[in-house]
């Protein structure tokens, strides 16, 4: 039953609609008036100026930061504050909503969505009510109740045959066919139970969510992300939790979603940006794409190191202050295997090699003059051999120090440097990898990077004695902020160990996601990966060594892989990488394309023999499939833009249209649609795009016209045609892949 009268802040308004008006008036006052304390709270203590000693000041750096962080997260829950609302069994009423309040005398006025009580508001069905008599959606704009929606859950409206049962469904189809923007934005409102369900699973292992296009894995991901920080919030906010997005566009079309949660300690990167001082930016052919994310190339990686630690082909003979010393075989091929017993990376081990290769030159020295040396005598010996140029340069010829960029440059542009690491690879594989020096860096090469930094390592004695010194201070820090909690009323909000971190971060400067993400050996509390299909075994070895608990959130969809190294099969890629019991969930309903495209879509994916997932589309939306032949070349694709841009763009700046197509042909289109003559025009700069079909991966748009399908391959197809959220024009010159229209 939905009440309603479409409009909004008048006196004409239902009862029902008034008395919430009244209930959701009083959150947003007590919003207001914490928003007003937080305020006011930050001003006393920026006012406190910068003098007292420095444990003053970073106690006041601190509560500066607490409330700035209280703020932000009281200003980002202004939209829909609340949404929803529980009649109990106990006849008591429980509001639910994006964050929880409560008053003065801390009596609970509306629950966090993540919160426990708060479950029931997306599970609950009529055959297990769980202690609920109705659920009632609120939609709101602004801060005006428009209309209410509600659900009586008893025994008696149990539809046997009903198994896609949606919950608010007016609230959840209004939230369908609102016009994007070209930023995703949250469902918190509407979450479905198979959503829910997935969301809030536990915390621990990995959990691989598959789902077709438009199901909400993305969306579920997130929505996740939130839960987990909210549920266990002690153990992630200082590990971290790491989100991997397919691309950078993709992560600006998301990055509204978690902080309109009130989380934003997210780090959120693409496997190309994931390794610190490393940018991906050149795309990988498909065969060295392929070579590269076998698991195979750990092997070739681990030979190329051992292939810097050698020995001479001829002893070396040398002077120090007129006594010959030899650098003999034998006596460094001793030292390599010393060396590499200590297990330690190779730049450490260096150390280790060249202490014993000197150790017997001093000896020999020794030996030669004839006398016991003083210690001090062999420290200097051991020195001017060290500093001695035939004794360096053997050693660096011997046990080479270098860093993971010019060890994986080297196997792209020195032949023989791959030949000797991957024996394994044919002459024609070997010419596939072949790349000229100083050519940028693609995704395919950054798991090779970091797996050639772990083998490598740092020389960090200094860091270690820093780290040493740290876990000092902290120690310290904790006790003292425990001491400054007793003596105020932050405790509701922060522990002791948190407080701390704002100390040792001096107050403000860098959060724990900004740290994790400088720092390569960060181990994260979670991981999330999205289009989770596109990685190979190599980025997934990346991947978990930042995440050694395998506490992770795939979310993928195998019909949907373009990457050659990526994978048709979860079961076939994790046995690979993961420990065995990992766990499957399904999405099933498409949220986002309506039906008549979405069969289409499949049946052109059936088709092509693709690892479909069955999915039942929650829109019907009349009209919205056109498949058009194209006979008059580009003014007619222009008219046919133009018209999409004028049906589906409004006058508030929502509604977005992208034009996809094969990479090949979207420099033209660019330039055919942006004539500055008679190109197409768009009420908003950004609300038409040209992008390769690729590029779409993850995002949406109320319109797509799609050009020369024929020209894709079936996966990419699959992901274009499932884009739109209202219209997909298939734009033709050339024989339709196989399923795009039915058999008659
Ligand atoms: N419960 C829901 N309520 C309202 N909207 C939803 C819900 N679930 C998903 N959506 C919407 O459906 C659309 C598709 O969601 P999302 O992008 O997360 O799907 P996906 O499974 O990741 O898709 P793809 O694999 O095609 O990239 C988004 O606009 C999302 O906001």
């Amino acid at each position: 039953m939905t009440v309603d009268d479409g409009r909004s802040g008048t006196a004409a308004r239902p009862p029902e609609v008034l008395k919430e008006q009244a209930v959701v008036d009083d959150l947003y006052a007590r919003l207001d008036e914490l928003r007003a304390r937080a305020r006011a709270r930050l001003r006393d203590v920026r006012r406190s100026g910068p003098s007292g000693s420095p444990q003053n000041r970073s106690e006041r750096d601190a509560f500066a930061t607490l409330y700035e962080d209280r703020l932000a997260q009281l200003e980002a829950v202004e939209d829909r504050l609340v949404f929803g609302r529980l009649d109990l069994a106990d006849g008591g009423d429980r509001y639910v909503g994006r964050i929880g309040l409560s008053d003065e005398a801390h009596n609970s006025l509306l629950t966090d969505w993540r919160a426990p009580a708060a479950q029931a508001f997306y599970r609950a069905t009529s055959a297990q009510p769980d202690g609920v008599l109705r659920r009632r959606h609120l939609v709101t704009r602004g801060r005006d109740v428009v209309s209410v929606e509600d659900e009586i859950l008893d025994l008696d409206s149990i539809d046997e045959h009903d198994t896609t049962h949606l919950s608010g469904e007016g609230a959840l189809v209004a939230a369908m066919a609102a016009g994007r923007t070209g930023r995703m934005s949250d469902i918190v409102a509407t979450i479905q139970a198979e959503q829910d369900r997935i969301i809030r699973s536990p915390l621990e292992g990995a959990l691989v969510v598959q789902g077709g296009p438009g199901t909400g894995k993305t969306a579920v991901a997130l929505h996740r992300a939130a839960y987990l920080l909210y549920a266990h919030r002690r153990v992630l906010e200082r590990s971290g939790v790491l989100l991997v997005g397919p691309s950078e566009d993709f992560l600006g079309y998301i990055d509204q979603v978690l902080p309109s949660l009130g989380e934003t300690g997210v780090v959120s990167t693409t496997i190309g940006s994931l390794l610190p001082g490393v940018r991906a930016t050149a795309v990988e052919g498909d065969i060295a794409a392929r070579l590269k994310g076998d698991l195979g190339f750990a092997r070739s990686i681990a030979r190329a190191v051992r292939a810097r630690q050698r020995v001479p082909r001829e002893d070396v003979r040398l002077e120090l202050d007129g006594v010959p010393l030899v650098i003999r075989r034998g006596d460094v091929e001793q030292a390599i295997d010393r060396a590499r017993r200590t297990r330690k990376p190779h730049n450490l081990a260096r150390a280790v090699f060249v202490k014993d290769v000197l150790k017997r030159l001093a000896t020999q020295y020794a030996e030669h003059v004839g006398t016991d040396m003083e210690p001090e005598e062999r420290a200097i010996v051991l020195e001017d051999l060290r500093s001695h140029r035939d004794v360096r340069v053997t050693l660096n010829l011997a046990w080479f120090p270098i860093t993971p960029q010019r060890l994986v440059e080297d196997l792209w542009v020195k032949p023989h440097r791959l030949a000797e690491a991957a024996p394994h690879l044919s002459a024609e594989q070997r010419a596939a990898l072949r790349r000229e020096p100083g050519a940028p860096w693609t995704d395919a090469d950054v798991p090779l990077l970091d797996e050639a930094a772990e083998l490598l390592g740092e020389d960090d004695e200094a860091s270690r004695a820093q780290a040493r010194a740290d876990a000092e201070q902290r120690k310290r820090d904790v006790e003292y902020a425990q001491q400054v909690l007793s003596r105020s009323d932050a405790g509701a909000l922060v522990s002791a160990e948190m407080l701390a971190d704002r100390f040792s971060s001096g107050g403000s400067t860098l959060t724990t996601a900004e740290r994790a993400a400088a720092d390569r050996s960060w181990t994260y509390g979670h991981v999330i990966v999205d289009e989770a299909q596109e990685l190979s075994p190599m980025a997934w070895r990346m991947l978990l060594r930042r995440c050694p608990t395998q506490s992770m959130t795939i979310v993928g969809d195998v019909a949907q892989t373009s990457s050659s190294a990526g994978t048709r099969s979860w079961s076939a890629m994790f046995s690979q990488v993961l420990r065995p019991g990992w766990r499957l969930e399904e999405l099933t309903v498409n949220y986002r394309t309506p039906s008549a495209i979405a069969e289409a879509a499949q049946r052109a994916a059936v088709a092509a023999r693709l690892p479909v997932s069955q999915v039942t589309s929650a829109r019907e939306v009349p009209e919205s499939l056109h498949v058009v032949a194209l006979v008059d070349g580009e003014q007619q694709l222009r008219d046919l833009v133009s018209d999409a841009v004028a049906r589906h763009v409004r006058a508030d700046g929502t509604g977005r249209v992208a034009v996809l197509a094969a990479p090949g042909r979207v420099d033209r289109l660019r330039e055919v649609l942006s004539d500055p003559a008679d190109g197409v025009r768009t009420p908003v700069p950004d609300a038409l795009v040209v992008l390769d079909v690729r590029s779409s991966k993850g995002l949406e748009f109320d319109a797509v016209v799609l050009v020369e399908p024929d020209e894709l391959a079936p996966s990419d197809l699959y992901v274009a045609m499932t884009r739109p959220t209202q219209q997909l024009v298939l734009v033709h010159s050339r024989d339709l892949p196989e399923g795009v229209v039915p058999q008659l």
